[in-house]
């Protein structure tokens, strides 16, 4: 593909959004000699940084040390003299402890990104930015009205939560995610509508925090666009644990009641709880602020339309990120902007290819993935052989405990190459890494498979399921 790349260099660029579509964009573009100002009506880092990705981990750290000290009691872990209590059970978590970590957490590194910005040169303006045409942003800040005009329009906006008409948040008892982090203390009993990553995240976490978790899934197994094989684990994993799954059901309503919340599901029960997470999926900020009349196209759906430069249908504007529907992920978001910017300077640049970007579920244990999922090599009609190793065949694994779990590669039959794999493990997001060289090089089975690791190692079931896929001609 032969990509035009004007030369535009001391262009006066103008970033709509402050989270990781925006802000790599602005360091990249001020790099290339633009004069660079990012817009953000909250906080710099975006909803990535303020509600979704840093708060989220933050809080499954805890989680995930809990669901550790649950195992202890296997590993011989007892407290005190010979008295064999369950681990588990000497600790409890403090919310209100543990959610003004994940806030100062976050709001530090907003800064951070601030600072940094500013450090570098660009420009950032605090307030609700909108497009008055292609070329000119006009700001509503905490100091009136901004007009600025740019040669480069980079569109950022992110996501908000979707919201149902008959459950409307109310911050205390029916929630989205970004209003999780008041809660002082752990619901006694949480029911999260939607089993997609947020939901399927969230459910894990706080049950392993201590709460009671119903997870409303509307599909027949919890992480539908997830490896078949790596869902149904999980969803295992869910149920031994003691967490309520309602298969093939939705929310239709949710009420406060006289000490909790009351859910209406599809099938006409009621369902009740101390508190409702809506995890329902997001709707592009996209809405009102004059993209249409500026000649950028929305898909049916309301994201940006873009090319794989991230180039917009106006001219000048590009966009990147949530709000493009891409891929939703702040890497992806990083990439799109970095792109877009490397294009409109007239940097060298290449297409993003999604083929190539790893993604981690950060449930317990994790689901890490990269390269092409087996659906799309079905889909596709494509040539591919596959081989699995459970997790509990792993010496290492044995001596920690670990019994879920698996490492799956998919590669071409004849040349060996990687086309994809899947770990579910245990910080699988650190294991992926591997497999991403092989899916992002190209290398085979047989590279993998003649590389030394450790012994004892999780990493080793990589090389071993490499091993296993060594084509054998003729
Ligand atoms: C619960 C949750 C957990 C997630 N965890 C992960 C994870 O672990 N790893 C991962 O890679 N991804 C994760 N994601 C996805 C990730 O959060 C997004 O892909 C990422 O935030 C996208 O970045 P962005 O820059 O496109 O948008 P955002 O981060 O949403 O930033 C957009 C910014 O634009 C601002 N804005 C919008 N409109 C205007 C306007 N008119 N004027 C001024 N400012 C405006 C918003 O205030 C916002 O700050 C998670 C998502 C959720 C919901
Ligand atoms: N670890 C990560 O990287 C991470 C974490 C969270 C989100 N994300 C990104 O965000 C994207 C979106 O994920 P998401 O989970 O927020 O949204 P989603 O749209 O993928 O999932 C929402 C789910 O809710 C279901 N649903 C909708 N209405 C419902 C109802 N009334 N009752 C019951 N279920 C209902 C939908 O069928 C869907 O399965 C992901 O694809 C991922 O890229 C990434």
């Amino acid at each position: 593909m032969s990509i035009e790349t004007p030369p535009q260099k001391s262009s006066r660029v103008v970033i709509l959004g402050g989270g990781p579509g925006g802000y790599e964009a602005a360091l990249v573009a001020h790099r290339l000699g633009a004069d660079v100002t990012v817009v953000e009506r909250n906080g710099l880092g975006g909803a990535a940084v303020l509600t979704d990705v840093v708060p989220s981990k933050t809080l499954i750290a805890t989680a995930e040390w809990m669901t550790n000290a649950e195992q202890g009691a296997e590993l011989g872990v007892r407290r005190g003299e010979s008295r064999p209590a369950d681990v588990a059970s000497e600790h409890f978590v403090d919310l209100s402890v543990v959610n003004a970590r994940v806030r100062s957490l976050a709001t530090a590194q907003s800064a951070d990104i601030r600072s940094r910005l500013e450090r570098e040169g660009v420009r950032v303006v605090i307030g609700e930015g909108r497009l008055d045409g292609p070329s000119t942003v006009v700001v509503d800040g905490e100091d009136g009205t901004e007009r600025l005009d740019a040669h480069v329009v980079l569109l950022a906006l992110g996501t908000t939560p979707r919201v149902l008409p008959t459950a409307v948040p109310d911050g205390e008892r029916i929630l989205t995610w970004t209003q999780l982090y008041n809660l002082e203390e752990i619901p006694d009993h949480l029911i999260v509508v939607g089993s997609g990553v947020t939901g399927a995240e969230f459910a894990g976490a706080y049950h392993a925090l201590g709460a009671d978790v119903t997870l409303v899934s509307s599909r027949d197994r919890v992480l539908p666009g997830e490896d078949a094989d790596a869902a149904e684990l999980i969803e295992g994993v869910f149920r031994s644990r003691g967490m309520r799954v309602e298969s093939r059901m939705r929310a239709e309503a949710a009420e406060r009641t006289a000490d909790g919340v009351a859910v209406t599901l599809s099938d006409g029960r009621v369902i009740e709880g101390s508190h409702v997470l809506f995890a329902v999926g997001s709707i592009p900020s996209t809405d009102g602020i004059g993209l249409a009349e500026a000649g950028v196209e929305l898909t049916e759906s309301g994201h940006v339309r873009v090319d794989r430069v991230s180039r917009t249908t106006a001219r000048g504007v590009y966009a990147a990120g949530d709000c493009t529907g891409v891929l939703p992920l702040a890497s992806v978001a990083a990439m799109q902007g970095r792109v877009a910017m490397s294009h409109a300077l007239g940097d060298a640049v290449s297409p993003i290819k999604t083929r190539n970007v790893a993604a981690n579920i950060f449930t317990a244990p994790e689901i890490a993935t990269v390269g092409y999922s087996e659906k799309q090599l079905q889909e596709d009609g494509a040539k591919y052989v596959t081989a699995t190793l459970p997790l509990a065949r792993n010496p290492r694994a044995k001596m920690q405990e670990m019994h879920d779990g698996f490492v799956k590669l998919f590669a071409h039959p004849d040349a060996g190459i990687v086309l994809g794999g899947v770990i579910v493990a245990p910080r699988a997001s650190e294991l992926i890494f591997p497999i991403t060289l092989a899916v992002s090089h190209r290398l085979t089975v047989d590279d993998v498979a003649d590389s030394f690791t450790i012994y004892p190692s999780l990493s080793g079931s990589i090389a071993e399921v490499a091993r296993m896929l060594h084509p054998r001609h003729p």
